[in-house]
């Protein structure tokens, strides 16, 4: 469903991002594996259109080419993003969050389906839509962040590493709804450093190195690889804990 390629980022003379191809199917989840500074972030950004791209960047999402669109139009062809940070407002009530994320012409009329669908999702979200986002924890802020992804009604979403300064239980429960998204048929494609607990989510991964895919493979196959279990899983990966 998401194919892109030739995606190079440069900030100044420092080249972040070198020539990246990945795809993303239907219902599939992803996971893009990298060390700090590596690019993973560079390439979930140039994806969305929010950084700009060095030429002859292709993303063709259902087979439409958005490699020139801007960020907005990207959201509104299908393509959500929860940046690292989770994007959302603090001063704004989780309904209001949930609500801002509808505004793409896409999911309107369906705001009040979408919603119950993200609070099935995430049910403590539920007794929560009063409440200011600022004042809720970190999970419960990922939470919202990810609905409000979701309320824009879309076909991929990219995830910069939302397992990020969560408990191992909070992970776990945020993985299962991210399960349970990719059953609606969005394909998911996230960055993360928990390449643990990512590979028992994804189908498949890619690793990044440099600002280079360096390799890719189902997620088993990257489980049992020497040396992403050298580099990702061994010595001082600790999975979620
Ligand atoms: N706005 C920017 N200006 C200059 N350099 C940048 C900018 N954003 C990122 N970089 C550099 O580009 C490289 C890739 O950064 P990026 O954030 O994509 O990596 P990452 O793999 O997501 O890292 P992390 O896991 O630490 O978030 C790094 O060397 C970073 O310092």
């Amino acid at each position: 469903m998401l194919d892109i390629s030739a995606v190079s980022v440069a900030y100044g003379q420092h080249r972040a991002l070198s020539d990246a191809a990945l795809t993303v199917g239907r219902g599939e989840i992803v996971v893009i594996l990298g060390a700090n500074g590596a690019g993973k972030t560079s390439l979930l950004k140039a994806i969305a259109g929010i950084v700009p791209c060095l030429p002859g960047k292709n993303v063709i999402l259902s087979g439409r080419d958005l490699s020139r669109l801007p960020a907005h139009e990207i959201v509104e062809a299908g393509l959500a993003s929860v940046p690292e940070g989770r994007g959302i407002f603090g001063e704004l009530t989780v309904a209001e969050n949930l609500l801002l994320g509808a505004n793409p012409k896409r999911a309107r009329g369906s705001e009040a389906a979408r919603r119950q669908q993200v609070l099935s999702l995430f049910p403590r979200l539920n007794e929560r839509l009063p409440q200011m986002v600022r004042t809720m924890s970190g999970g419960e802020q990922q939470m919202v962040a990810i609905g409000r992804a979701l309320m824009s009604n879309p076909d991929i979403l990219l995830l910069d590493e939302p397992s990020l300064g969560l408990s191992p239980l909070l992970v776990r429960e945020l993985f299962a709804a991210l399960r349970q998204v990719r059953e609606t048929g969005v394909g998911l494609l996230l960055v993360e450093q928990n390449a643990r607990e990512s590979l028992a989510l994804a189908d498949r991964g890619y690793l990044i190195e440099n600002g280079r895919i360096v390799g890719s493979g189902t997620a088993q196959a990257l489980q049992s690889d020497p040396a992403v279990r050298r580099a990702y899983l061994g010595g001082i990966e600790t999975g979620a804990a």
